[in-house]
């Protein structure tokens, strides 16, 4: 590619990747691209929580992913060796014999996030992936503001409304095919407010952190996480079966009792339903609240799910006051 050819093709690329309004179409289209790239066999984005030097205390994330998906990832191994030599930024490197790029967004984003290619590239597409790099870095921190929550990382309330209905759609569409279920899951933390009171809002601040660290280790990498506001959380399970959602929520749960808090002890109520591709979104996630509300009613520290509920106390238990 003469240089000229070079200059316009990098100007296309930014207009094109500059269009994408949201991080997940953004990042479809980067990893599209790369694929398209000759030499190129896969690409794959991730986001990493946790210390990286710790394996046990890092939480890889890949995305994105189709709902039927369950095996854990296979670059695993690899992100465990390379993730502690990067300093960000645009490496090459061969692991078993294959080459590899990585591309790793640490400066001003949180969870940090990567982009893995597997093959080789010529040293002009280098050099365009190289420049696609500094784009999408740029645009992640910005879309970031908008579609994350500042304190843990975690994608926000509006963020879950798009997803929640993405989630649906697949459902709908897969009819003919159906995978196991999604749920939709809203977990809070009971007496909260008694934290934040006896220790003070950084405290509070602190637990949060801890609760979502706990959220992202517990919860499989097919799963998606939310901090839907305040102290609570929403997660949505997929490709499980009713008896899977049900021990996945419980060992959840159990961490959350095992777990040394900053303050102490602390517990959680959750409340969900099934992903019933008929029911609006909003709707589900109503129902998974009315049966959270349950679990504060009768005592908190307890997992309720919806469709267990006595149609009675599904209806009427609006009108009751929580203290
Ligand atoms: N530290 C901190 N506190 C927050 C944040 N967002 C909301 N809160 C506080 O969370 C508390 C929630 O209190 P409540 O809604 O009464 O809930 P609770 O005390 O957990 O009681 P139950 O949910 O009924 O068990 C309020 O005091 C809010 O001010 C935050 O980002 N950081």
């Amino acid at each position: 590619m003469s240089s000229d050819q070079h200059i316009k093709k990098a100007f296309e690329l930014s207009a094109k990747f500059l269009a994408h309004k949201s991080y997940n179409s953004l990042t479809h289209a980067v990893l599209h691209y790369f694929c398209s790239l000759e030499g190129v066999s896969e690409a794959v984005s991730y986001e990493i929580f946790g210390d990286p030097n710790s394996e046990t205390g890092l939480s890889i994330r890949r995305f994105p992913m189709t709902l039927d998906e369950s095996y854990s990832d296979r670059n695993r191994d690899l992100m465990l060796k390379a993730l502690p030599k990067s300093k960000g930024g645009v490496t090459c490197f061969k692991f078993k014999g294959d080459d590899y790029i990585l591309l790793d967004i640490t400066k001003d984003v949180l969870p940090r996030r990567i982009i893995l290619i597997r093959g080789k590239v010529s040293s002009s597409d280098l050099i365009l992936v190289e420049g696609v790099y500094g784009i999408y870095a740029n645009q992640v921190s910005l879309l970031d503001s908008k579609e994350r929550d500042n304190l843990t990382g975690l994608p926000n309330r509006q963020t879950m409304e798009f997803t929640l209905n993405d989630v649906v759609t697949f459902h709908r569409n897969n009819k003919l095919n159906p995978i196991k279920p999604s749920w939709m899951v809203v977990l809070d933390i009971d007496h909260f407010k008694k934290i934040n009171d006896t220790f003070g809002h950084l405290y509070g601040d602190e637990v949060l952190l801890h609760f979502a660290d706990l959220l992202k280790k517990s919860f499989r990498h097919t799963d998606f996480l939310f901090r839907y506001g305040g102290e609570e959380f929403v997660a949505i399970v997929n490709n499980a079966n009713p008896e899977e959602a049900q021990q996945i929520l419980e060992r959840f749960h159990q961490a959350v009792q095992d777990y040394d808090f900053p303050s102490g002890k602390v517990t959680v109520s959750i409340g969900y339903t099934q992903v019933d591709p008929v029911t609006p979104p909003l709707l589900l996630f109503e129902h998974a609240d009315r049966a959270l509300y349950h679990a504060k009613h009768n005592g908190r520290n307890m997992i309720v799910n919806f469709e267990d509920m006595d149609s009675q106390v599904r209806v009427h238990e609006d009108d009751i006051e929580l203290f």
